[in-house]
């Protein structure tokens, strides 16, 4: 497995290793001791699978009394997909790191608590899954405008995105931020 860090603090990329032969292919998805040596000593509560179609946009999410972790892949299909730094006292708050996972290239991203995440569909269709340090707590959700200029996330897309209804309502970041910091 190889680790990669990135520009923004605590934000990892993971090539796990894999295995090939005339069958077709093996690879270790997560294994925990060498996640805590490796990548950050956590502990995951909850497994998450969701299924879109193309140009489906979905976040920028994250929950601020229980922040979660996230180990995120794409099972089958290629995302482009955004962690922005939503960690008040950071050095790079509000700054993104994007990157293509794909069913072909088998990478992950260990997004650490306070990252805001979401994803944008390439492929015809996309089997995204990604395991959590904390559990799902809908009231406790916060949900970033996708295209807030002062983040400028650069989406590879050509059209409008599908969103949610929710995701539609997204804040901006300078709002976001007074509520992060319950202002
Ligand atoms: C996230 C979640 C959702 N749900 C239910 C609630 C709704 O009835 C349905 C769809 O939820 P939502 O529209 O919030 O799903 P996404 O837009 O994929 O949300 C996710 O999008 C970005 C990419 C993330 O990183 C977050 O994990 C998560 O917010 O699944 C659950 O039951 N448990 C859960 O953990």
């Amino acid at each position: 497995m190889k680790v990669i860090e990135t520009e923004l603090e605590g934000l990892k990329i993971i090539e796990p290793e894999v295995f090939g032969d005339d069958r077709g292919f093996f690879l270790e998805t997560f294994q925990q001791e060498r996640f805590n040596s490796l990548v950050a000593e956590r502990v995951f509560v909850q497994d998450n699978h969701s299924f879109s179609t193309k140009n489906i946009l979905r976040g920028i999410h994250l929950q601020k009394h229980l922040p979660q972790g996230k180990l995120v892949r794409v099972v089958e299909g290629e995302v482009f997909d955004v962690a922005v730094d939503l960690r008040p006292d950071s050095k790079t708050f509000g700054q993104w790191f994007g990157l293509v996972l794909s069913g072909e290239n088998k990478k992950q991203m260990w997004l650490p608590e306070g990252f805001g995440h979401g994803f944008l569909v390439m492929s015809e269709t996309a089997h995204f899954e990604y395991k959590c340090t904390s559990f799902y707590s809908p009231d406790d959700e916060l949900c970033m405008a996708w295209n807030d200029p002062t983040v400028s996330i650069d989406w590879p897309i050509h059209s409008c995105p599908v969103l949610s209804e929710k995701d539609q309502k997204g804040v901006k970041l300078i709002d976001l931020k007074k509520t992060l910091l319950d202002l």
